[in-house]
Order: C-alpha cells, then sequence, then structure tokens
C-alpha cells in the first residue's frame, strides 16, 4: 500500500463539524487500501491487545489494539487527520473552555498525553459477524481527549453486510437523546464529537454531550478501522 494523502481541510469541514457534530467523507480510501487494512488484522504482532466485546458487556463483536510502532501507513494518516482537525479543535476547545491548547503537530499532543501518563496506543480495527453491535459510548481513556475522533468503514453495506449502521446520539440538557443513522460505504470517513460539541444557545455556546455505537448486523461481516488521535493510560 502506498501513503494515503488526505485532503485538507476546507472551512465547510469546520462548518459542518460544529453545525452537526460531525462530517462524512466519502471514498477517502480505495477498496484495495481497505482491503489492505482489514488483512493486518490476521497479524498478531501489530496488536497489543484484542478484546472480546461480549466479555465486557460492549456489544457483540472483536477488536484489536495496534501496538507502537503503528504500520507507517496508519502512522501518517493519524498525522494528517490531527493536522486536518487541530485549527477546529482550537476553535472547540474556546467554545467548551476546556482550557487546552492543541499544538499544530500530532507528536506535541502526544507528549501532553504521555504527561498524563497516557502512553499506550488507541488505534484500533473492529470486527463484527452475525448479530454484531457495539453499545454507545464514548473513548475516553483519561484526562487528556481530542474533542474529534476519525473512524473509516472498511466494508460495502448492502453487499458485505447488512444493518450494523452508524449511530451518533447526543444529549442536549434537559431535553430527550437525539440518534443520527449513518451507513457509510466501503472507504468513507466520519469524523464525529468524542464527547461534547458546542451549541450555540441565547447565552453563547452550552455543551451536547454526544455518545457512538453501532445497531446491530443483521448478516455478514462489517470492519472498521478507529483512529482516535489521543493515547491511553
Ligand atoms: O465500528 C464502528 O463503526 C464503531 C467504531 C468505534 O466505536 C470507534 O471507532 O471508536
Ligand atoms: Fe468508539
Amino acid at each position: 500500500m502506498s501513503a494515503i494523502t488526505l485532503a485538507t481541510a476546507t472551512d465547510e469541514l469546520q462548518t459542518t463539524l460544529l453545525s452537526q457534530g460531525f462530517v462524512h467523507l466519502e471514498s477517502v480510501l480505495t477498496p484495495e487500501e481497505c482491503d489492505a487494512i482489514m488483512a493486518w488484522y490476521a497479524e498478531p504482532a501489530r496488536f497489543r491487545t484484542t478484546i472480546n466485546m461480549a466479555r465486557y458487556r460492549f456489544g457483540e463483536g472483536e477488536y484489536k489494539y495496534f501496538s507502537y510502532p503503528l504500520p507507517d501507513q496508519l502512522q501518517s494518516l493519524r498525522q494528517q487527520l490531527y493536522e486536518m482537525l487541530v485549527p477546529a479543535a482550537n476553535l472547540w476547545s474556546k467554545a467548551l473552555r476546556l482550557n487546552l491548547v492543541f499544538p499544530d503537530s500530532h507528536s506535541d499532543f502526544l507528549t501532553l498525553c504521555h504527561d498524563k501518563g497516557q502512553r499506550r496506543p488507541t488505534p484500533l480495527l473492529l470486527t463484527y459477524g452475525d448479530g454484531g453491535y457495539n453499545t454507545l459510548h464514548q473513548d475516553l481513556y483519561g484526562d487528556v481527549y481530542f474533542p474529534f475522533q476519525p473512524v473509516f468503514f472498511l466494508k460495502q453495506p448492502g453487499w458485505d453486510y447488512e444493518g450494523g449502521e452508524f449511530i451518533l446520539v447526543e444529549q442536549r440538557p434537559r431535553a430527550q437523546s437525539r440518534a443520527v443513522s449513518l451507513t457509510p460505504k466501503q472507504g468513507d470517513l466520519i469524523i464525529f464529537a468524542t464527547s461534547q460539541r458546542p451549541v450555540m444557545g441565547s447565552k453563547g455556546y452550552y455543551r451536547v454531550q454526544m455518545r457512538h455505537g453501532v445497531s446491530t448486523v443483521h448478516s455478514g461481516h462489517r470492519m472498521t478501522l478507529g483512529i482516535p488521535l489521543h493515547d491511553a493510560k
């Protein structure tokens, strides 16, 4: 697999992130790139831990956390995603009063994580078979987190699997939860709010909690590549 180059972020991407808490970018990876990434799953030396989701009542399915050093293409993607998102992250940091300035380079941000004892890599490959699902959650692994989280869709819905929508649920203060259901195609990228998103109200920005998960896979095999940009305790 050759180097994967992401387009630089547009103002439109930032506006969309701010207005809906996520953005859907189509065909970022080719089917060949998706296949090459999925083939890593069978190579134990690439991973530090395997999680059986049912054992922790996280859902039904399995995922593996990569170990450091990450595969070159993944390392490069993670850096590019960080650089693409850092201006929006600093806007959000102000709006959410997170009291954190995100540095320009990903390696400097990882130093902030490491200083807080968050030294373990978080990128992961997730797999779901018939009946698989992922309960609503947030991926916070310590005090430091990046406000956006990317996930790549590696299989083709309607062909490789049925069901298994990507679900985002937002919880506004004093309101019932609202869900958005997405069915990205193979090679698509979703960038979503890791924890909270700012929404403009009459007294300035307020915080809306976001959680994500996966609805039941009715048949077939679904696979994703999650790339949290913060490290874990
Ligand atoms: O498989 C999915 O779509 C969910 C992935 C996920 O939870 C993550 O990337 O953090
Ligand atoms: Fe997640």
